[in-house]
């Protein structure tokens, strides 16, 4: 039902508003209200609001229309670049202000390399010239510069400007780079890139120079009649973040006078120029209407972002309606984290989130999934939520125990939780001591499950063809008819799984358990079982590998598990 779902802001759908191929993402969580239909009533819909998602820098977070909504929460700007917004204005109201990092990175950067190519390369003009009707011969005039082998300066070495250097690279680039703070010398030699402390330096020395800063006081204007001047006469200059980064006066001068050969830009101030900007008319420019994000991938991956950066907040019922949530009790030999590591890395899942709460040991460190040095250095929490969207699934990793006195808390805090989300079903990977084995458990397979009565009836048919074991209830007194007739539920070494599978039953939670009996080691064996058990219950993964690990992408982290032994230096 709609009324379900929180109220969210738009600009509008299509034209400068949400893509039309997207916007199913954002109505599956939200009830979507255009900017237009809200201003015919704002007294109306303004206190439904409870969050505003912009895109293309619309809505404006203006003061006049955040007076207009007294409930609103979060301010979600679909891409990374917040310099358009007021923040601690915003904050000031109680409301937050997210962004969506990260998933717009290589989108962007894959657009540096396009305009630095193009512009070499002389693209649009071939093109121009050769579907031309007038077009007889190839004029001898378009003759490019070689990106082989050049001098590449990154202005800006974030997140994307890493990502430009580890493309180019495969360019044989020699690559320069000036940021605020110097990069690690691992991350300098994985991409082979210099640090110019002296962005001076940098514009004497590049034949291309890619622009990838934030938007901030310091940062406006960064390249003026200075700069431009001490560039060479055959460098090309690349601004993929912000058009006032670049002082465009002085840039006109520099394009007409020859003090640099071109420029090519994704963005300008403002955007679109005045048709009659003398940039327009340059021969040497090229220009592109921000598009830096603008993939299909990207803004879907933009979207799912947007979505699900209100899972912790209170107000945001239903998040995850119709999604599975597969998540580890914190049990023996960790298998059921190691599983979810092997669920995260392979579908390539996406951080939506984290869980917060206060009955983990407060733990913090890099991201376990990183594929490269860049994006280790996320810092990640005990208890992260990651989606993919596309198979309705969801994860919620635990990386450090559970407090032992909170134990009950913390059931308590998942169990609303998971209810509040709309899951339709939980499953919970998880373990058990093999030495405390009742004799009824010790012969076949170590898998078992346990399922609570509102999940059975859907899983009844599949559960049979799977032909799994349910996990035994043991005799309280073993041997002793009379006393306690009614088996009980023990699962030594399972950790919260017995208290979070009876809450469960007790709240009509539909849950599964699937468990495998192991001992401590080197538990990655039983995480390849536990994840294909897994998946051939819920099909995740369908590739018909003869090797049935050989289909989950191992994630970089495990490098540090077990297996490296002890350096024989030490004795
Ligand atoms: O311009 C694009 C962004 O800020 O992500």
């Amino acid at each position: 039902m709609a009324e379900d779902k929180p109220w969210v802001l738009i600009s509008e759908v299509g034209d400068e508003g949400f893509h039309e191929d997207v916007v199913d993402i954002l109505k599956q969580h939200f009830h979507l209200i255009c900017l237009k239909e809200f201003l015919k009533n704002p007294v109306l819909h303004g206190p439904k609001i409870q969050a505003m998602l912009m895109w293309n820098y619309r809505p404006a977070a203006e003061p006049s229309l955040l007076s207009c909504l007294p409930s609103l929460k979060v301010v979600a700007n679909g891409g990374v670049g917040i310099d358009h917004l007021d923040v601690p204005y915003i904050n000031s109201l109680g409301v937050k202000v997210a962004n969506t990092p990260g998933v717009v990175s290589d989108a962007t950067a894959d657009m540096a390399m396009a305009l630095l190519l193009a512009s070499a390369r002389m693209v649009v003009e071939g093109h121009l010239i050769s579907v031309d009707s007038k077009t007889t011969h190839v004029p001898q005039s378009l003759m490019g510069v070689e990106v082989t082998g050049s001098t590449l300066g990154i202005i800006g070495m974030g997140h994307i400007g890493y990502k430009v250097a580890q493309r180019s690279k495969g360019f044989n680039m020699r690559i320069l780079y000036h940021n605020r703070n110097r990069r690690s010398v691992e991350d300098e030699q994985a991409v082979g890139a210099s640090y110019c402390e002296k962005l001076d330096d940098l514009l004497n020395e590049s034949d291309f120079v890619v622009l990838v800063v934030n938007l901030t006081p310091e940062t406006t204007g960064l390249i003026s009649h200075r700069e431009l001047s001490l560039m060479k006469p055959t460098a090309t200059l690349i601004n993929v973040s912000r058009g006032l980064v670049v002082d465009q006066d002085a840039l006109v001068k520099a394009l007409k006078s020859g003090t640099i050969r071109a420029a090519a830009l994704d963005v300008t101030h403002p955007e679109p120029l005045p048709r009659d900007h003398p940039l327009l008319s340059l021969p040497n420019v090229l220009i592109t209407p921000h598009t830096g994000t603008n993939t299909h991938a990207t803004i879907r991956k933009m979207m799912h972002l947007m979505s699900t950066m209100f899972i912790s907040s209170q107000s945001s019922p239903a998040a995850f309606k119709g999604f599975t949530l597969v998540m580890p009790a914190v049990a023996v030999g960790n298998v059921g984290q190691l599983a979810v590591d092997l669920l995260v890395s392979t579908l390539n899942m996406s951080r939506a989130g984290y869980f917060h709460t206060d009955c983990l040991i407060p733990m913090a460190g890099n991201n376990p999934y990183a594929s490269c040095k860049e994006d280790a250095e996320e810092l990640h929490t005990p208890a992260e939520v990651y989606t993919a969207a596309e198979l309705k699934l969801a994860v919620l990793q635990i990386r450090a125990p559970i407090i032992q006195t909170r134990s009950k808390k913390f059931r308590q805090q998942l169990v609303s939780w998971i209810k509040a989300s709309g899951f339709s079903r939980t499953v919970v990977l998880s373990s058990s001591h093999s030495y405390q084995r009742d004799d009824q458990q010790l012969q076949g397979t170590p898998l078992r499950y346990l399922i609570t009565p509102s999940l059975l009836t859907a899983s009844a048919d599949a559960l049979k063809e799977l032909g799994w074991r349910e996990m035994e209830r043991i005799p309280a007194f073993p041997g002793v008819k009379d006393a306690n007739p009614e088996p009980r539920l023990c699962i030594p070494g399972g950790g919260i799984t017995k208290g979070l599978f009876t809450d469960s039953c007790d709240e009509d939670l539909p849950l599964a358990v699937l468990l495998l009996f192991c001992s401590e080691g080197d538990n990655i064996p039983d995480a390849f079982a536990l994840v294909n058990h897994l998946n051939n219950w819920l099909h995740l993964l369908d590739s018909q590998s003869q090797e049935p690990n050989s289909k989950w992408k191992v994630p970089t982290s495990w490098s540090l598990l077990f297996g490296s032994g002890i350096p024989p230096a030490l004795f």
